[in-house]
């Protein structure tokens, strides 16, 4: 396991999960994750990424192992770990506005609608929907919606951003146009991105980090560190080193398809 830069947010320590019909879904699973990485979490079908974030989320419990979190850095309000999680489908309700929508967590927090205006108003400016805080979700595109869901996730100024597959039924413009301002949002604020994709070109373009797992069981068969500056453009996208990168971590996709414990 290779050290994350930065000092330790989060670390899975052997971690198993077996599902109530004994299926093993990860078996001692170990990765440590710095503050503010963006580490994408790539490997077949069925090796265990899901299963990990939910774990890391704490909607499901570890079976074996664990999972340890660092401290909550001094003055940081309190929240401790506070996850925001972004799913393929955007799940938004249908008969709520958009800014209904992005108030939920903290709706549910306590937090009345007044109290979070101007939170959501400022959410919904980084993800470029000021205009369309009052509409409903019938009158957005497939890429407005998954950037309410952005917004939902971000609202509540999370330690932690889990994302899984967020934009794999996007269209490939809207894809990379959503790879740019999930990369614009990372940079500006401090929190750490964990993300799901079966692309190894997203997964080498967004990440300072991927880790590759195989399945049968689900764990770490590779980590592989992106060490390329940010910002990043079409101008890396297009270059010779993304190019080697996607090599490479292809290469390891590859080596995990055919691995089996
Ligand atoms: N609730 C569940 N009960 C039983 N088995 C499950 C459950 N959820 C997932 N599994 C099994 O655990 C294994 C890992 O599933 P998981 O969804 O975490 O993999 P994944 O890598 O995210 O897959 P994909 O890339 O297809 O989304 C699979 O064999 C899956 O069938």
């Amino acid at each position: 396991m290779s050290a994350p830069h930065g000092s330790a947010l989060l670390e899975l320590r052997g971690v198993e999960k077996r599902y109530a019909n004994g299926t093993v879904a990860v078996q001692d699973l170990s990765v440590a994750i710095g503050r503010h990485e963006f580490v994408s979490f790539l490997g077949p079908s069925g090796c265990g990424k899901s299963t990990a974030l939910k774990m890391i989320a704490g909607l499901s419990a570890p079976s074996g192992g664990e999972i340890r979190w660092g401290a909550a850095p001094a003055g940081g309000g309190g929240t401790g770990h506070a996850i925001g999680f972004v799913f393929q489908e955007p799940t938004l309700m249908p008969w709520a506005t958009v800014v209904d929508n992005v108030w939920l967590p903290l709706r549910l927090a306590g937090v009345s609608r007044a109290a979070a205006r101007a939170d959501i108003e400022a959410v919904l400016a980084t993800v470029g929907l000021s205009q369309f805080a009052h509409v409903y979700p019938r009158e957005l595109s497939g890429g407005m919606k998954m950037r309410v869901s952005i917004a939902r996730a971000m609202v509540t100024r999370p330690r932690v951003l889990l994302m899984d597959e967020p934009f794999a039924a996007l269209d490939e413009m809207t894809r990379f146009k959503l790879n740019n301002d999930t990369l614009a949002l990372w940079q500006a604020n401090p929190f750490t991105t964990l993300f799901v994709t079966h692309s190894v070109y997203e997964a080498v373009y967004l990440s300072t980090r991927i880790v590759v797992m195989a399945a049968r069981p689900g764990r770490v068969v590779s980590e592989i560190a992106v060490d390329e500056p940010y910002p990043r453009s079409e101008a890396f996208r297009t270059s010779a080193r993304y190019n080697a990168l996607c090599v490479q971590v292809s290469g390891a996709l590859q080596a995990a398809g055919a691995t089996h414990g």
